[in-house]
């Protein structure tokens, strides 16, 4: 029997036990006619803690029916440097079992990897994915990592044209990263506690909107802790250095941040490591005022761009676009963002003191209320542009951050964002 918060069912000894729904990885018939209930058990209120994996066998109505894996090559890919290193044990401890207790032969089939670089998932998905997909066979992925993997997987399926017998794979996304902001924004409305385990036995999907950010010629992305730089893929058509996104493509406030705290010393912080960064740019040390952003930034609605603002009144703190509503569990950036609906919004303060800008970041984390705020542009868009123009000297306040990826602009380099439709990952959904 299940009510809306409770899974009730029956132990081998036929007592009752009463478990939280959220819980539930999954309950399913099992060989010997009876049920084997999957479940996750928390320590505390840390729901980043690793949680308890037990299997019951007993009595239970059944929840999910594990499709047959014959025709899917499934691969499972363990992205041990997200986050706070947490995958490689999560998989063994949690991951693990669940799948050879879903599927009790076709597990034997799945592929396992473990990253051993920043190249690794690239490399699948240039050297595996794509062209056992372009050959029609279905590809699950099942990838234990943060936004970081989604997009190298996005980025490399992208990079060669598919064939006419292609299939979209599918990707089953279980959050080992730090911010995990696609995760929790498909799961905003959602009241499932299983790290996306309960997703591992559903055959339902949806189609990952993603974003275009094009760039000038002299666009770098920023590696190794901005120690060295790299070149951009380029698009095949334009030419043009190109990168694909599916979260967010910003500047100001929140490039800096996520720039600033990509180092093997705030990681070990956790999510933490962002409010951090944060604190550090808007009280600098010597007393000044947080930095002024100088850029002309226009906006794609109805096919039509239009500046921000007049020229001479273009000055930034926050520019941000966005096609997710969460940026963390517990930032709502973007609340009229539903989940993989394809929208994007930007999100956009102009210069203001640290306190101020604590505040509306303060309001963003009380389920996005800072939208409302006067200070706060937000709109709905379908292209975002920003243009440097030579107003601002200093290299690093001409950083871009797609998805967590760097890249920093000449000074009189641009950035332009566009939705696209093309479907390149479809996401396995409950
Ligand atoms: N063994 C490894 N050595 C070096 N780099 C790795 C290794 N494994 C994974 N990486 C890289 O580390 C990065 C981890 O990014 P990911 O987004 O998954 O985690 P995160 O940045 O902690 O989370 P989020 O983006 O959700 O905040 C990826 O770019 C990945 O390619």
């Amino acid at each position: 029997m299940a009510d809306s918060e409770n899974f009730h069912f029956k132990n081998e000894a036929g007592e009752p036990q009463t478990i939280k729904s959220k819980d539930l990885v999954a309950s399913i018939a099992n060989q010997h006619g009876s049920s084997t209930i999957i479940y996750l058990e928390h320590e505390g209120d840390d729901t980043s803690a690793t949680p308890k994996l037990t299997i019951a066998q007993g009595d239970a109505p059944h929840t999910a029916q594990p499709p047959d894996t014959s025709d899917t090559e499934t691969h499972i890919i363990v992205s041990t440097a997200s986050g706070t290193n947490k995958a490689t044990s999560f998989y063994a401890q949690v991951v693990q079992p669940v799948l050879e207790t879903l599927y009790p032969k076709g597990h034997l089939n799945f592929i396992l990897h473990h990253t051993k670089s920043p190249e690794t998932i690239k490399e699948l998905a240039s050297d595996v994915f794509l062209p056992t997909a372009n050959a029609g066979t279905s590809v699950r992925i099942i990838l234990l990592s943060g936004d970081g993997g989604i997009i190298d997987l996005l980025n490399s399926l992208l990079s060669s044209p598919t064939s006419k017998t292609h299939k979209t794979p599918q990707v089953v996304l279980i959050p080992l990263g730090t911010a995990n902001a696609l995760y929790h924004s498909i799961n905003a409305t959602t009241t499932d506690s299983t790290w996306g385990l309960r997703n591992l036995a559903s055959t339902h999907t949806k189609p990952l909107p993603i974003f275009t950010a094009s760039f000038s010629s002299g666009a770098r992305i920023l590696v190794d802790e901005a120690r060295s730089e790299q070149a951009l893929p380029k698009h095949p058509i334009t030419h043009l250095p190109t990168l694909h996104g599916a979260v967010v493509c910003s500047w100001g406030m929140h490039a800096s941040l996520v720039a600033d705290s990509d180092t093997a010393e705030y990681r070990k912080f956790g999510v933490q490591r962002f409010q951090m960064a944060a604190k550090e740019a808007l009280y600098p040390s010597d007393g000044s005022a947080p930095h002024t952003y100088r850029a002309t930034v226009s906006i794609l609605q109805n096919s039509e761009w239009t500046p921000l603002m007049d020229d001479a009144a273009q000055e930034h703190m926050y520019v941000l676009a966005t096609m997710v509503s969460n940026l963390e569990k517990p930032l709502c950036i973007s609340p009229a963002s539903k989940p993989l609906d394809g929208s994007l919004h930007l999100v956009q303060f102009g210069p203001t003191t640290g306190d101020e800008a604590m505040r509306i970041m303060g309001l963003a984390y009380q389920g996005g209320k800072h939208v409302d705020d006067p200070l706060v542009r937000y709109e709905s868009l379908e292209g975002l542009r920003i243009a440097f123009e030579g107003k601002e000297g200093e290299g690093r306040w001409r950083r871009i951050c797609v998805d967590g990826t760097i890249v920093r602009l000449e000074e009189d380099g641009w950035v332009e964002v566009r939705k696209v439709e093309r479907r390149v990952l479809d996401v396995v959904v409950g």
